[in-house]
């Protein structure tokens, strides 16, 4: 993707908003993703190049059906490219790995039959292969991030969807994947859950730092979120534009800069005449 995306803010702001890192992690690199069906061929992408770099919090941003989902899924193994190649610390995405997690919309991602901690401390067992000891220890210094230590011992089916989804953040932060794929992770929510939801994801990266590929629909999120956004085009999804965002504070002149990132980007996505970066 191009060195020196548009920024959707003022030159001043530019600063703050490149890669977090020069470490490249994800590289998208001309990919093609499609779905067959007995009947027909569905391409959801078509030649799409992006790079993530470390410690990112890179966005896919666009409207229904331009491929979000699905290139969130090849990413994480569970699709192959019919043309280009993912590659994750510069090997080729083969499958699914522990060193990508995925946290998704749904609040049943959660086994019903497992206690908060068992929920987050079994993946540690399984797939790091921690002892019994250790993984509780991982699993509740997590929970205690999310604010849910406790709730070691409840049942999901007794929390709040805002409640769940923290569970789910705390169950992948907890397996410190290289790179942590959010689907929507907050669109089921209620907008204040949502927006605090979005400020935690924030206080959490800023503890821990992680690489994030988060996917949404909603631009507001996109800029709350990132600090890369990438603008897809639906049917097939292609790219549009990437844009750097910037941290905002609640002052004025930075609400204003906020509404104008959120007009600016609106433009790009659905004007036909864009207007140059
Ligand atoms: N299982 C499937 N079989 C066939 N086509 C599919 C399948 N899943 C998605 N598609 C098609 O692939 C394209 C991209 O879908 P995808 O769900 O990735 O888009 P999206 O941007 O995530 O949309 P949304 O925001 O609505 O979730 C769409 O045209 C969709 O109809």
């Amino acid at each position: 993707m191009a060195p020196n995306p548009a920024s959707v803010f003022n030159a001043d702001a530019r600063q703050d908003a490149q890669p977090i890192t020069s470490d490249k992690l994800v590289s998208v690199i001309h990919v093609s993703l499609e779905y067959r069906t007995a009947q027909r061929i569905v391409r959801a992408t078509h030649d799409m190049s992006f790079d993530v770099y470390g410690s990112d919090r890179f966005v896919l941003l666009g409207p229904s059906g331009c491929g979000k989902s699905t290139l969130l899924k090849a990413i994480a193994g569970f699709i192959e490219p019919v043309a280009g190649e993912i590659t994750l610390d510069g090997a080729r995405v083969r499958g699914p790995g522990a060193d990508r997690i995925v946290v998704f919309q749904e609040f049943d991602q959660l086994p019903p039959w497992k206690t908060v901690l068992q929920n987050v401390a079994f993946p540690l067992r399984v797939a790091k292969k921690l002892s019994r000891a250790q993984a509780r220890e991982r699993a509740l210094h997590y929970l205690d991030k999310v604010g849910l230590a406790s709730f070691a011992d409840a049942y999901p089916h007794t929390l709040s969807g805002g409640m769940k989804q923290r569970v789910a953040i705390a169950r992948a932060l907890a397996m410190q994947p290289r790179v942590l794929l959010m689907d929507e992770p907050f669109a089921a929510l209620d907008a204040l859950t949502r927006r605090r939801m979005q400020e935690e994801l924030l206080k959490l990266w800023a503890d821990e730092r992680f690489t994030l590929l988060f996917v949404t629909h909603s631009i507001e999120e996109a800029l709350i979120v990132g600090n890369r956004v990438l603008l897809l085009s639906p049917h097939p999804g292609r790219v549009r534009a990437e844009l750097n965002s910037h941290p905002y504070t609640r002052d004025g002149a930075s609400r204003v800069d906020f509404q104008r990132g959120v007009e600016r980007i609106h433009h790009l996505l659905f004007d036909t005449d864009e207007p140059s970066a």
